[in-house]
């Protein structure tokens, strides 16, 4: 029997961590105020401490943050970063940043002034982070978090700052959807907040102007970028009847992930590598946000942490930046396969598929040298004649549970799969080709004024203008690269149908 989409060269998603790639780290000089970075290998780099981030260190320190093995520096193309300033070994716990430093939903409402709404009409967290954030924001140098609040960037370049033609770039790309689906959660939590916000200004709470559209838009793109899951602050003893409850009641009727969502003043300053698997969490045995590594590193080095494995084209949309596919071993794209709307079956297979937690439209993660084996065998259920639920309950037992496919329908999935995969190319408005050469052309535009800015001549563009241009450029990266590993994934699939073919014909 031939199993299919699992040899080595095409192996499911969690196979494909051979791609990462390693940095090689060197010791380097710290002098005064200066941190040399080493980035791919030997070629050295001087990331200057940054005054703004060292001013909040300190401010953090004199309000219980322990002494820290990291600096903040200026970090080109990524803003502000954190570098080790001693030796930093595998697995050590960096940060400790102990609960009262820690913005959690329940820290910002008691402290919001509009604490008293808010205990009446409670609002989903990031409502509440995003309230708190405006507060702080308007209440300038006076506030309380300020030395916090003034090192924010104005801009997060997330999906929620673009235009409504900059969204039109993403046609075509399952991003789209994504897109629309953070934009269309902004909004619905800024209606959500309405009653709550007519109250607040009945009773003159807040500092005036600071519950506005624009900074309610802003704060929510500030937490799409900044926002922390720490996935064990929260939870009980898991032997305490209490943390038990809490721990049901964080675990959601929705499904959503336990833990609490929070801002984290200093954490927030690391930036994300693809290449990292270290994660910030609340240790309960430290009482503190704790940052493990995941490997050494040597005075000046940035320290990374991973956002989570995220493809180029999920970043831009949260983060506003997308790294080189070939750096990012989680770049890829969605595929999305569905069951034919006229199939007499739909509803059986329907419930076959809910029973292994995928619906009647599912989108799939594609990698460049890697699928997960449900995508065909998704294909094989969608494709299967079944009779009764039943069947199609053992069908989808053999499928998913086994991770097998009946050899007849080997063929028609491949085939479904292959066809998706060019209907999903087709549906980009314009050709993969006109796209590289307009990708081309913005990269060598791009090199031209980072030379020019290195000889320290001014560039031509206004700011929007060349914030357009380089949106413009991460879209285009990020669509370039999807069809291409599109095309890849039906031209391996078109192999494995060559053989069976083969195979069938002998
Ligand atoms: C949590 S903040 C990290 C600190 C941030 N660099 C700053 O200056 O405040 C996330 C933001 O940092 C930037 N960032 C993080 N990792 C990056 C990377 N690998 N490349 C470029 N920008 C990055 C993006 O602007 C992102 O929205």
């Amino acid at each position: 029997m031939t199993v299919i989409v699992r040899s080595p060269a095409w192996a499911p998603c969690h196979g494909c961590g051979a791609f990462r790639r390693r940095r090689r780290c060197q010791p380097s000089r710290t002098s005064a105020g200066l941190l040399d970075l080493f980035r791919g290998g030997s070629e050295a780099q001087t990331l200057p401490e940054e005054p703004q981030g060292t001013a909040l260190l300190r401010w953090l320190e004199g309000r219980g943050l322990p002494p820290q093995k990291l600096a903040a520096v200026a970090v080109p193309g990524a803003g502000r970063g954190l570098a080790a300033t001693q030796p930093i070994s595998k697995g050590e716990a960096l940060l400790r940043i102990p609960q009262q430093l820690v913005i959690t939903p329940a820290a910002a409402a008691q402290q919001s002034s509009l604490a008293p709404l808010l205990e009446s009409t409670p609002l989903p967290a990031w409502s509440v982070l995003a309230l708190w954030l405006a507060e702080a924001r308007a209440a300038g140098p006076a506030g309380e978090w300020w030395p916090y609040i003034q090192l924010l960037p104005d801009h997060t370049g997330s999906v929620l700052e673009w235009s409504e033609d900059e969204v039109g770039w993403l046609a075509g790309s399952q991003l789209a959807e994504a897109a629309a689906e953070i934009r269309g959660a902004a909004a619905a939590s800024w209606q959500e907040m309405q009653p709550l916000l007519a109250q607040a200004a009945a009773a003159g709470l807040g500092p005036p102007g600071a519950f506005s559209r624009e900074a309610l838009q802003s704060a929510f793109s500030m937490l799409l970028s900044r926002l922390v899951r720490l996935p064990s602050l929260g939870l009980g003893p898991p032997s305490a009847a209490a943390g038990q409850a809490r721990q049901a009641q964080q675990a959601g009727a929705a499904g959503e992930p336990p833990g609490t969502e929070a801002l984290l003043p200093w954490a927030d300053l690391l930036n994300h590598s693809p290449a990292s698997t270290a994660f910030l969490d609340w240790d309960p045995a430290e009482a503190a946000v704790v940052l493990r590594t995941d490997r050494r590193y040597w005075p000046g080095e940035e320290v990374h942490i991973s956002y989570g494995q995220k493809t180029g084209g999920e970043l831009l949309l949260s983060y506003g930046f997308t790294p080189k596919p070939a750096d990012n071993p989680h770049d890829g794209c969605k595929l999305r396969l569905a069951l034919r709307p006229g199939d007499p079956a739909a509803p059986a297979k329907a419930a076959a598929l809910a029973a292994f937690g995928m619906g009647p439209s599912q989108l799939f993660p594609l990698r460049m040298a890697a699928a997960p084996f449900e995508l065909v065998h998704y294909a094989a259920l969608a494709a299967a004649e079944v009779g009764s639920e039943q069947e199609a309950g053992q069908l989808a037992q053999r499928l998913f549970g086994a991770g097998d496919i009946p050899p007849t329908l080997q063929q028609p999935a491949l085939e479904a799969v292959v066809a998706a995969c060019q209907a999903a190319m087709k549906a980009y408005p314009s050709s993969l080709e006109a796209d590289r050469a307009e990708l081309a052309k913005l990269e060598a535009a791009d090199a031209a004024e980072a030379a020019a800015a290195a000889g320290q001549r001014q560039s031509g563009g206004s700011d929007a203008g060349q914030q357009r241009r380089q949106r413009r450029h991460q879209v285009l990266q990020v669509l370039v690269y999807e069809r291409q590993v599109l095309a890849r994934t039906a031209f391996v699939l078109q192999q494995e149908l060559k053989d069976l073919r083969r195979m069938a014909g002998r």
